[in-house]
């Protein structure tokens, strides 16, 4: 309470465009820090503001104001922006802009704006003719010093059609998309009703075989995706990253699925159509890039889209930190309204070390970052929150000691500093898409077969659903049946001999059950964890969130089932799915 005591009194709150209207009558300089009420003022900045205030001692002519974009007509511009903007504004006129919460910067335009404040007020200079920036549609444009520009994402609307669902394709198109730098924002895998088909390919609606082509996208299940991408112009070609893989061939290290480094490194295409294209993955797989179609797609197939964008990061405890203050670090990440997705040790490579090492890689110390990096285990994660990239960066801090302890002491960086090491010992994926490829690389997939027992009643079924979904699983592949001897035969041929299979069978012949390919990392042993104990009643005991403690009622009406193992996971999906579906990785490590 007493930090946020002097937060109010270092920055004067500006929400409504007449409070906006008389800052600007101030004297000398204002430094506004322009937020959004989503995500409130930029806390990482805070402590300079307050160096800076405390250093200089000049009240009369430094002010510190925090401004709320959504209420103040002026900052129309910079609604939305997920970068927090500084703003100087010296006599009422904006002079200055700094986009993203570079402290050196900020700190060397206060102390160089408030020195000429003082010149001119000491009559050793005149008044400079300052250039003032137009805030309405200004978002690109920078006066005396800025950092970098934000760039808007643009959105696309993938369908993935049931026949490449059917055939095990859908993993396998999503990975190529990630790995070519797209970002899949959203996904569902559902059946398009006719109104949804004929809506969105309302373009092929007088070819010939158009009803037929209907009736084939309605009869199953189809996955829907939100894909964007940066209209940023990232440096790297494709060329330079087919030659930079060619040169450094990666040996999986042990126990780990085989994962390819380079497939960290950026890649871009203007166009995920033109993408698919080339890569002839069209015929499986139909876009739409037209924004306004884009948009109306988007209402249609996710309703709360536009209102709650959950992002995920890639988080990294390097070795020591892992080590030394793991538990320290994780009950912050859950105070600062982080959902932990999934986690997991991670033994680096070198190759992969100097990939996620590569900011430091002309610095004098990066053979002992290296060393440092690949000489135990670090914990990987998957962070999930709302604004999740920007507020981790911001809690984590620079990427250097010395950085963080001058204009950062809030930070993790420096909180968590290491004596041996001047770099942080958290690491944050930079963008949507490095994030996207991060999780990918670290995080691979695994399938596991899951039933719904026919006990379920439809409002459980959905219950389920939602849990299934809660704990980041894609449903890849669904379908009801009745689960027959010679099905379930196929399933649980491990318990064949059992005396209690017939009643087993006696019960799975009640109704049809839900039979699903699940996949996510760890996708077995987490599916196993999300069911709980075999018995409801031990489960009620044990583990009282799980499935079957919540929905079983007995031993033989358990509610679900999912795979024991790897071995039993591709089996049965075999067994069950006829169609062909991406193996898993060897040797999958558990949580
Ligand atoms: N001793 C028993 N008596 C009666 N039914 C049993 C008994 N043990 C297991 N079952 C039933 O047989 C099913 C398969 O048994 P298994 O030993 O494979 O347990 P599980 O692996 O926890 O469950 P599942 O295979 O369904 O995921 C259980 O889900 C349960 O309904």
């Amino acid at each position: 309470m007493a930090g946020k005591k002097r937060e109010i009194q270092l920055q004067t709150v500006i929400n409504s465009q007449s409070l906006w209207d008389e800052m600007l009558q101030n004297k000398g300089l204002t430094v506004i820090d322009v937020y959004q009420a989503w995500c409130g003022p930029c806390k990482a900045m805070q402590t300079l503001f307050r160096k800076l205030k405390n250093e200089l001692n000049e009240d009369e002519i430094l002010h510190f104001v925090v401004a709320e974009a959504d209420s103040v007509a002026a900052l129309q511009p910079f609604r939305d922006n997920c970068e927090p903007i500084f703003l100087f504004s010296v006599n009422g006129k904006i002079v200055s802009k700094i986009e993203g919460a570079n402290a050196p910067l900020v700190n060397k335009t206060i102390i160089n704006l408030v020195n000429d404040e003082k010149k001119i007020a000491a009559g050793e200079i005149v008044r400079p003719q300052y250039h003032e920036i137009g805030l309405v549609g200004s978002n690109a444009e920078v006066g005396r010093s800025a950092s970098k520009d934000t760039f808007d994402r643009i959105y696309s609307i993938a369908i993935i059609k049931p026949e490449a669902r059917n055939t095990g394709k859908t993993m396998e198109i999503k990975e190529n998309i990630v790995n070519a730098g797209f970002v899949i924002e959203a996904e569902d895998n559902r059946v398009l009703t006719e109104n949804q088909v004929r809506e969105f390919y309302s373009q092929m609606a007088e070819q010939p075989d158009f009803e037929e082509f209907v009736s084939l996208m309605t009869h199953s299940l189809s996955c829907v995706l939100v894909v964007s991408r940066s209209s940023e112009q990232l440096p790297l070609l494709e060329e330079e990253i087919v030659s930079k893989s060619e040169t450094e061939p990666q040996e999986p290290s042990e126990g780990q699925p085989e994962m390819d480094p380079s497939s960290l490194v950026k890649k871009k295409w203007d166009s995920l159509e033109e993408y698919l294209v080339k890569e002839n993955m069209h015929q499986f797989c139909d876009v739409e890039e037209d924004v306004d179609n884009v948009n109306k797609f988007i209402d249609i197939f996710f309703p709360d889209f536009k209102n709650k964008k959950l992002e995920k990061t890639l988080a990294f405890l390097r070795p020591d930190l892992f080590q030394e203050k793991k538990e320290e670090v994780l009950n912050i990440i859950k105070n600062e309204g982080f959902h932990i997705l999934m986690q997991r040790p991670v033994v680096l490579s070198e190759e992969e070390a100097r990939t996620l090492c590569k900011e430091y890689e002309n610095e004098n110390y990066f053979d002992k970052v290296i060393e440092n990096m690949t000489s135990g285990p670090s914990l990987a994660l998957v962070l999930v929150r709302e604004n999740c990239l920007r507020h981790w960066k911001e809690l984590i801090g620079p990427s250097t000691v010395g950085e963080a302890k001058q204009y950062f002491t809030d930070s993790l960086c420096a909180q968590f500093a290491m004596e041996n090491l001047p770099i942080n010992q958290l690491y944050g994926s930079d963008s949507p898409e490095a994030a996207e490829r991060e999780i990918q690389y670290f995080f691979p997939p695994q399938n596991t077969l899951a039933v719904i027992k026919p006990q379920a009643t439809h409002a459980q079924r959905e219950m389920i659903f939602s849990r299934i979904k809660e704990a980041g699983f894609e449903i890849i592949q669904m379908k009801e049946i009745l689960l027959t001897k010679e099905h379930a035969d196929k399933i649980y041929y491990k318990i064949a001999q059992k005396d209690f299979y017939n009643s087993v069978l006696e019960v799975l012949s009640e109704g049809p059950s839900l039979v699903m390919i699940l996949s996510k990392w760890n996708a077995i042993a987490d599916w196993r964890r999300l069911m709980g104990p075999t018995d409801p009643s031990e489960a009620k005991f044990l583990s009282p969130n799980s499935l079957r403690a919540q929905f079983g009622t007995n031993l033989l009406r358990n509610a679900v089932h999912g795979s024991s193992n790897a071995t039993e996971a591709m089996q049965s999906i075999n067994n069950i799915f006829e169609e062909a579906v991406p193996e898993n990785p060897e040797n999958p490590e558990e949580n």
